[in-house]
């Protein structure tokens, strides 16, 4: 009999987390692993949220919701006293179900958090009766609802068609801790990983991954750390790397050997040494935008979510993050994808004007496209004055540079006016579907 696909994916994961770490305590290690893979599957379900309420859902039922006596216990996780989906008595004596929201503290049992293993083995009292209750993973998919009656039906294509992914155990009873949630889904106590290196490797990685533009910017101290942290990963060719959809475990520098990409099926891009990808899914918790596979054999340095983004991402994306909410406001970037978005972050830069200054002149040659991200700035004509008014997430200059022409109005700032500018080459190349519609809107031609 085989496993169906979803089990087949974890067994696979972790057998490649095997042979990349080699751990000493096998039983540990799977623990710990699998430990890791249900927060961040909660964390998943978390960020799902919104759209699972979108179709009448609540994956993550009221903290103090009465369980029915009728209602069994929907998952179990039976290592800790602490455990958030097990039952627990409050102040009052009433039995709760822990379904902790996310977003706010970790709350009710005052038992210190065992964490796996780390009790050995504990169950408490009043959970090994539920345990035998658990659901059965491979029955049909219920979600909880708030609401009183309770279990909604929900079949896989309706799930699919809302793009909530079938692979979790959607019967459990799911629950975030606040610890995994904190802003950058870090705990506290956290460590960065240190993987010992040969003098060997050490000399590859200052010849090739460190020149890698996201370490230019690094102090001393956190490029030590990245780089204790980077793992070297071999893979032959035509091995999946990263699988569309799934959630980011690493981040890949690519040292030997090249990477194709596909979306939705679709060859979309192919990269090589010196280049890094899967950063996507670990900035933004989204699930991976492209499968990525090797078109060689490859050496990759693989960096974890956590040192990505407490470090790597922390110190290096300042633009993507200023850029990243301003650019999602811009109605004509509407049809950009999450990667086309971020890329064209990255090849924005910042200029400033005041009132009156001119930003863009009539009849001269144009280089920049701008999105105005403060202020107020008009557009007028030699010949007929002012024409337009643009605010915040309103664009120009695009003009001139689509046609080749000399810039056809002046555009002059009324109040502080901040910009985001990309050059010509960067217009060609990054703005994707958007200049099909800049094409339609050009205000010469209405
Ligand atoms: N056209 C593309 N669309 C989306 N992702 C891409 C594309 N080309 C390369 N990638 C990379 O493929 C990676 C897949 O995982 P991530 O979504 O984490 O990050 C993605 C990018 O780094
Ligand atoms: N009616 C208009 N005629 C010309 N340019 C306009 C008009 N309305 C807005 N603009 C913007 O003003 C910009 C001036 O530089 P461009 O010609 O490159 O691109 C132009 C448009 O973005």
């Amino acid at each position: 009999m085989s496993l169906p696909k979803e089990y087949l994916t974890e067994l696979n994961e972790l057998n490649k987390e095997l042979h990349l770490k080699k751990p000493q305590d096998v039983i540990q290690f799977c623990a710990t692993y699998f430990q890791n893979r249900l927060e961040e599957q909660r964390k998943q379900l978390w960020n799902l949220q919104p759209r699972a309420q979108s179709i009448g859902l609540n994956l993550f039922p009221s903290k103090h919701e009465r369980i029915e006596e009728s209602s069994p216990l929907l998952f179990k996780q039976p290592f800790t006293n602490d455990d958030p989906h097990s039952r627990h008595v409050d102040e009052d004596g009433d039995t709760q179900i822990s379904t902790d929201d996310p977003a706010s503290s970790r709350s009710g049992s005052s038992a210190p958090a065992g964490g796996i293993f780390k009790t050995g083995f504990e169950v408490g009292e009043e959970n090994k009766s539920f345990i035998a209750n658990s659901v059965d993973p491979s029955t049909p998919f219920q979600f909880n609802t708030r609401r009183a009656s309770n279990v909604v039906q929900v079949n896989q294509q309706q799930l699919q068609q809302h793009n909530i992914p079938t692979t979790f155990n959607i019967n459990r009873r799911t629950s975030v801790s606040a610890e995994t949630l904190n802003p950058n889904g870090i705990k506290d106590d956290w460590k960065p990983p240190v993987f010992e290196k040969s003098p060997e490797q050490l000399q590859r990685l200052s010849n090739s991954v460190v020149k890698n533009f996201l370490f230019s910017s690094l102090d001393q101290d956190s490029l030590s750390t990245v780089i204790a942290a980077l793992k070297e990963v071999k893979l032959p060719a035509n091995t999946e790397v990263i699988k569309q959809g799934d959630e980011g475990d690493y981040f890949y520098i690519v040292e030997e050997g090249s990477v194709d990409f596909y979306v939705n099926g679709a060859k979309v891009n192919n990269s090589g040494p010196g280049s890094s990808f899967g950063e996507l899914a670990l900035m933004y918790n989204s699930p991976r935008a492209a499968t990525a596979t090797a078109e060689t054999d490859l050496i990759l340095w693989a960096l974890d979510r956590l040192t990505f983004r407490r470090i790597l991402l922390a110190k290096t994306s300042k633009k993507r993050q200023l850029y990243e909410s301003f650019l999602k406001e811009v109605p004509v970037l509407n049809n950009l994808s999450l990667f086309e978005r971020s890329k064209l972050a990255d090849a924005l830069d910042t200029e400033f004007f005041k009132p009156g200054e001119v930003i863009i002149k009539e009849g001269e040659v144009g280089e920049n496209f701008y999105l105005l991200s403060k202020g107020e700035a008009e557009v007028s004509k030699e010949s007929d004055g002012v024409i337009a008014q643009l605010k915040r997430g309103d664009y120009f200059g695009e003009v001139a540079l689509l046609n080749d022409l000399p810039r056809q109005a002046t555009v002059t700032a009324k109040t502080n006016v901040e910009v985001a500018t990309l050059d010509k080459r960067g217009f060609q190349r990054l703005l994707g579907p958007a200049v099909e519609v800049l094409k339609r809107q050009d205000p010469t031609k209405h």
